[in-house]
């Protein structure tokens, strides 16, 4: 192999094409549906114990009744109606006692004579003669001349307590229809007609590829610039539950050849191929071509976000469907363009997507040019849902799990603004409001108090917004409490100073901040927090990451700094984890962290202040239930000692 030559690839990487040709996503719709028509898989028998979630591929027509004689309800005896006419408490009948008892599964050997009643279990067949099953309890048992006799105090109604032959199912009467996903209900009504298997449509095979040179399996070791292959489970199980079964194929190397060899041997094998990455420009980005030197691309570039790089194509009759990198988009472009297919093949009807009317909260940019689909999550205000935006990009893999829905902003349209409604088109279950609603700042500290509460019943949605953030939704009265950490430069004080009317401050806990700083590291290493700033401003080569406008902590940080400027001032990530993995990983060599998160990352620390982390709590909300358990919770003295083990101070 010839070297790796750095600067040709340089080069290379600088003069990249541009492959797509961005259509519209009713054109790229319109242009696939003309290439490629789904058309259901055919019918496979499968056994009752393997036809859950399956597709009934025919009607099915019940062969037998069910019961399939007449059958009776009760414990009692077997009767000719007629016999009891006129029964009463002063004037009772007498039946003789035929010599054969029912048990269930016993067919009658002897017919119910005129003046007689044979003995008869609950599930047993009625004899012929009977028409009618008297209660046991409804009788007093004698000794007669001829043997046992049975005295009636009351008459009974022909066909009382006898469930007809073929009364719950009748012989010829269609059961189910085609097109029903069987479920344990289904399954139970086969079986009560004697069904040992079923007719069900073939579950399209879905091969679920992801390429890119970065991606590490599950379960795999970590790696510096390594990403865990989330794609591919994330896929595999979606294609599981539109109906399709999925065929891994796992991760493929970001070469020419192993990937066309994997997209041949997977268009021969499957109904449909799904690919991630690889889709975009980009030196690595070669999907798009292995897929049209296979077979042909029929859209590539589809004016939507996320999803724009979407391609779409065939090799040979297989469709390939090339999915963005990006989980979110590839998550999103599945269910938009990928799932209507599987679904289609499966013989599943196409699911209806529910909506809500709901506020957007906050102002959402958008890109113009492109059908912009945000995610949000749904929150109830009192006065109808408030949809918050789930501002986390496309390369997030928690943006989709977390919303609730999405709204679509035109792509002539640049944002929406606070205020504006919108329309919410819900992913998954329709939308419960959460029990408790917690938006601010983000604590793991606040994370397990929060567990110890969903355990105890109480339903909790957590959005990590920012102290500011939450502060506003709690004047608003969006929330139920909001977590923030704000410093008042001028007082010196955390919280109180910030709230507005009408919000009110549960106290949390401290969390001690301090400098953090990889452990060894001569500069800070056995200084107090003086020295060390200083030895960090004495040296150009030293780099810091500081933290965004606004936080606490960047009041602390400027108050260091005192007005110097040093390398890295402009690196100012929004938490204390992102401060910690550029110290950890070497982008910055100090910065300003929480201590349970310094110890996380395993850095050095010096400690300099407490940090008051509490709750702003609107009010009107405070007499909630919920509310009150949450501050029950903190009350307690287990949950105390629980903090206290984190490295927080309650
Ligand atoms: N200069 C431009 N750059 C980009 C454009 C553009 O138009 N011009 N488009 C952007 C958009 S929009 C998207 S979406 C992404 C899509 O990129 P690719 O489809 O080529 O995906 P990759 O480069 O392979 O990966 C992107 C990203 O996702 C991670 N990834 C990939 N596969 C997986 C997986 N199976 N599991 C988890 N994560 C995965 C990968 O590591 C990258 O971080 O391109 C923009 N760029
Ligand atoms: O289309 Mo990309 O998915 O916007 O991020």
């Amino acid at each position: 192999m010839p070297p790796f030559d750095a600067m040709a690839a340089v080069r290379a990487a600088a003069r990249q094409e541009q492959f797509l040709e961005v259509v519209t996503e009713e054109e790229a719709r319109t242009r696939f549906a003309a290439a490629f028509t789904p058309r259901r898989c055919p019918a496979e028998e499968v056994p009752l114990e393997a036809a859950l979630g399956r597709v009934l591929a025919e009607d099915l027509v019940s062969e037998v009744d069910v019961p399939g004689f007449d059958r009776s309800s009760v414990d009692g005896f077997a009767v000719r109606a007629a016999d009891t006419l006129g029964a009463r408490e002063d004037a009772p009948v007498r039946l003789r006692l035929n010599p054969e008892v029912l048990a269930c599964g016993r067919a009658p050997s002897l017919a119910v004579e005129p003046g007689t009643a044979t003995v008869i279990a609950t599930g047993g067949m009625v004899p012929r003669g009977a028409d009618s099953v008297v209660m046991v309890e409804h009788t007093e048992a004698e000794e007669g001349a001829d043997g046992p006799v049975i005295v009636l105090r009351r008459a009974v109604v022909p066909g009382a307590m006898i469930a007809g032959a073929g009364s719950d199912i009748a012989r010829g009467e269609t059961l189910l229809r085609r097109g029903t996903v069987l479920s344990s209900r289904e399954i139970g009504l086969l079986a009560a007609v004697g069904r040992a298997c079923v007719p069900v449509v073939r579950r399209p095979r879905v091969a679920v590829l992801s390429t890119g040179d970065e991606l590490i399996p599950p379960g795999g070791e970590p790696r510096p610039g390594g990403v865990f292959d989330s794609n591919g489970a994330i896929i595999a199980a979606a294609v599981a539950e539109s109906g399709g079964e999925a065929v891994p194929f796992g991760i493929i190397a970001d070469d020419e050849v192993s990937l066309s060899d994997a997209l041949r041997r997977a268009a021969q094998e499957a109904d449909l191929v799904v690919l991630s990455g690889g889709t975009s420009k980009g030196a690595g980005d070669l999907s798009h071509r292995v897929l049209s030197s296979l077979g042909r691309v029929v859209v590539h570039g589809v004016a939507l976000k996320p999803g724009k790089p979407l391609c779409l194509g065939l090799v040979g009759a297989t469709p390939v469907a090339v999915l963005p990198g990006f989980p979110t988009s590839a998550v999103f472009t599945f269910h938009g363009f990928v799932a209507p297919l599987i679904r289609a093949m499966a013989g599943r009807r196409e699911a209806e997507a529910e909506t809500v009317e709901a506020r957007l909260a906050v102002r959402t940019p958008s890109e113009l040019g492109r059908t912009e689909y945000a995610m949000v999550s749904l929150v109830e205000t009192g006065e109808g849902l408030a949809a918050y935006p789930l501002a986390k990009g496309s390369g997030a893999v928690t943006a989709f799990s977390q919303a609730d829905g999405f709204i679509a902003i035109d792509a002539l349209s640049d944002g929406i603004e606070a205020g504006a409604p919108v329309r919410v088109t819900l992913i998954g279950r329709a939308f419960r409001p959460a029990d408790l609603v917690v938006m601010g700042s983000h604590c793991v500290g606040l994370d397990r108090v929060l567990g110890h509460l969903a355990e105890s019943g109480v339903t909790v949605k957590a959005l990590a917004i920012g102290s500011m953030g939450g502060l506003a939704a709690a004047r608003r009265g969006e929330c139920d409490l909001a977590p923030m950490h704000l410093l008042d430069p001028a007082t010196g004080r955390y919280n109180a100073p910030f709230l507005p009317p009408g919000v009110a401050l549960i106290p949390g806990w401290r969390r001690l901040q301090g400098i953090v700083f990889r452990p060894g590291d001569a500069r800070f290493e056995g200084r107090d927090a003086e020295a060390a700033v200083a030895a960090a401003l004495a040296d150009p080569s030293c780099i810091m990451v500081s933290r965004n406008q606004g936080s606490g902590t960047r009041v602390l940080i400027d108050g260091l700094l005192k007005g110097a400027r040093p390398p890295g001032a402009l690196n100012q990530p929004k938490s204390h984890n992102a401060v910690a993995a550029a110290v950890a990983r070497g982008r910055a060599d100090w910065g300003l962290a929480i201590a349970t998160v310094a110890r996380d990352y395993g850095l050095g620390f010096i400690p300099l202040a407490d940090e008051h982390y509490d709750f702003a709590v609107p009010e009107a909300r405070r007499g909630r239930e919920p509310v009150r358990r949450f501050e029950a919770l903190l009350a307690r003295k287990e949950t105390r000692a629980m903090l206290n083990e984190l490295g927080f101070a309650p």
